[in-house]
């Protein structure tokens, strides 16, 4: 294991710290956009409700030809013959027939995991009880570059269940969903005891990953043991991507030799209160990181949720009742948002905060949601993605100086305001500072709290679904701000809420064109297309590589974008 692990410029080193335990860094620099390692799952399950989207071999989408379903189960769908073969091999042949039993799906789920992943380790463990010869650790990890089976059953054994601390509860449903595997004859075969099963359980629970689609979707979850040796923070550095049923670890950000690497276990859109209950109640450990914790080098990271706020309730409880409209409080506040998004006028607020007229809100009044998305986008977009650039940002001089940003958005001039801050830390702090500086009144809509957030991204979604194109726009580019303060800049969920916006922006266009809009929204719309397309191409290829379906759609959106604009 140390060996993949050193063959990718990482090192596993123990804080014999009983909770944290061990964590990895870097040995090398490792540049934005490099996949850092990958990961081979030992056990994968696919979402109930997922079940016929995605092979329940392989996990990829397939649309053509269509997935066959099993003509056993009725249940599992699968690639080919080819994934169904070794499905059935691996653990298909198990299950192939309809459970009766009325367990709820999450339990379900841990009962199918631990079946696949206790079949693994007996099957490893059969193996290597008849190859006798004691292994070095050359021969079991040959150079290092591939993961073999030894490899990931090493990471499996070494992680922690925290066994000990579990909730009575938890140990309860873990025993019950153990001694029910066991009533099973593969799962006796097995010779695996009570006690290691309720282990591999508490194992799951501590480690396990949610696996999703490109569009970011849960599909699944799995035990990739090589991904679990990382550590958590709520200001990542790095991110876990799937490709179909492989796992692998990005960088989303420059990682200096010796820094240790850290993946986000929980969605960074959620408040401090709320992450951390969840972390200490799965993970059992208190966040101390740069976001949870005043940084000394970066003291605005915990400034983010003092902004944000806390939920209102529990934010799933809350998407439902968003969902469900039954709420009078959500659905009062929806009401207002909708009214404000309605009313804000694109043109005018585009004049009011253009960067040439230096316009700011009244430091006297509360912020508004359509002044507050006009005035910080300016600090933002796309400068937290080009600040390190300089050459982007020069003015249009003579007749040739060319760059990506004046092909894709204004060239800005030396008296713009407000200025482009020269390090990414500087253009936070001074938004941040910026934001909390204006006063905020009862029953007004506060712009940056996460209650707002959470109705905007659902209004965001229905308004798109209805073809309401400029309200779409305008809420998007309100969603961008937030992300852009509660995620790193390269996040995947940044790059793929940009391409939205730039897709908002282009329907937008054509839904003005047929209905003969004036021209000047026209050119602000088009230069909200340059702008979105420029910076997702720049954060889907660092934060989902260049082989995938988002960079693809965005090639696509670009030139159909640009053809339209030779055509003009
Ligand atoms: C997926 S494992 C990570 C690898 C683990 N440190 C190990 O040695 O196997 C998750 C566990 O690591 C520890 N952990 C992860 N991130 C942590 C953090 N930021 N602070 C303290 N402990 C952390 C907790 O014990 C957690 O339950």
């Amino acid at each position: 294991m140390e060996n993949y692990l050193k063959y990718h410029n990482l090192i596993l080193e123990d804080t014999k710290d009983t909770i944290r335990g061990r964590f990895v860094k870097s040995s090398a620099k490792l540049s934005k956009g490099i996949e850092i390692i990958t990961s081979q799952p030992l056990g994968t399950v696919a979402l109930p409700q997922t079940l016929n989207e995605s092979c329940n071999y392989c996990f990829r989408k397939q649309t053509s030809p269509p997935l066959q379903r099993c003509s056993q189960c009725k249940k599992a769908y699968f690639c080919d013959m080819g994934c169904f073969k070794n499905a059935w091999l691996s653990y298909h042949q198990y299950v192939c027939k309809a459970d009766t039993t009325n367990r709820d799906a999450e339990d379900d789920m841990d009962l199918e995991m631990l079946e696949r992943v206790a079949l693994n380790v007996s099957r490893y463990k059969k193996r290597k009880e008849a190859n006798q010869q004691p292994q070095t650790d050359q021969a079991v990890a040959g150079d290092g570059s591939e993961e073999s089976v030894e490899i990931t059953m090493q990471a499996f054994f070494s992680l922690v269940g925290h066994d000990s601390l579990q909730q009575c509860h938890v140990k309860e449903k873990h025993t019950f969903l153990a001694s029910e595997a066991l009533k099973k004859p593969f799962i006796q075969q097995t010779s695996l005891k009570l006690e290691e099963l309720v282990h591999y359980l508490n194992i799951f629970k501590s480690n396990n990953f949610s696996i999703n689609d490109t569009d970011m979707f849960a599909i699944g979850e799995g035990t990739y043991p090589i991904a679990a040796l990382f550590n958590h923070s709520c200001r990542p550095n790095a991110v876990v991507m799937f490709e179909g049923a492989l796992a692998s670890v990005h960088a989303i950000e420059d990682i200096e030799p010796d820094t240790e690497i850290t993946i986000s276990y929980v969605d960074a859109a959620h408040s401090r209160n709320y992450r951390q209950k969840s972390l200490h109640e799965k993970y059992f450990f208190q966040c101390t990181c740069e976001r949870c914790s005043a940084s000394v080098a970066r003291p605005y990271l915990s400034l983010i949720d003092t902004l944000l706020g806390e939920e209102t309730s529990d934010w799933d409880r809350a998407q439902q009742l968003l969902d469900q409209h039954r709420n009078t409080n959500i659905s009062d506040k929806r009401a207002r948002i909708l009214q404000e998004v309605e009313e804000w006028d694109l043109l005018e607020m585009c004049k009011e905060y253009d960067r040439k007229s230096d316009g700011c809100p009244d430091p006297e009044k509360p912020l508004e949601l359509g002044n507050y998305t006009h005035y910080f986008i300016q600090f933002f977009a796309p400068y937290l993605l080009t600040w390190n650039q300089p050459e982007l940002h020069q003015q249009h001089v003579g007749q040739t100086l060319k760059t990506s940003l004046t092909d894709f958005d204004d060239p800005l001039p030396e008296f713009a305001r407000p200025p482009v801050q020269s390090t990414y830390d500087e253009i936070m702090k001074t938004a941040i500072d910026k934001m909390l500086s204006y006063p905020t009144k009862d029953g007004n809509v506060i712009p940056y709290r996460l209650d707002t957030l959470s109705v905007c991204s659902s209004l965001f979604y229905d308004e798109m679904a209805q073809g309401h194109w400029q309200n779409a726009v305008k809420l998007g580019m309100y969603v961008l701000i937030q992300y852009c303060l509660i995620y790193p800049p390269y996040h995947p969920m940044l790059a793929q809420h940009f391409l939205v916006l730039a897709k908002a922006c282009w329907n937008s266009i054509i839904q003005n064109e047929l209905i003969g809009d004036n021209l000047r929204l026209e050119k602000v719309y088009e230069r909200g297309v340059r702008r979105w397309i420029m910076s997702s191409k720049e954060t889907v290829a660092v934060a989902f590589g260049k082989h995938g379906k988002l960079w693809r759609e965005t090639l696509e959106l670009e030139w159909i974008f640009l053809r339209e604009q030779k055509l003009k």
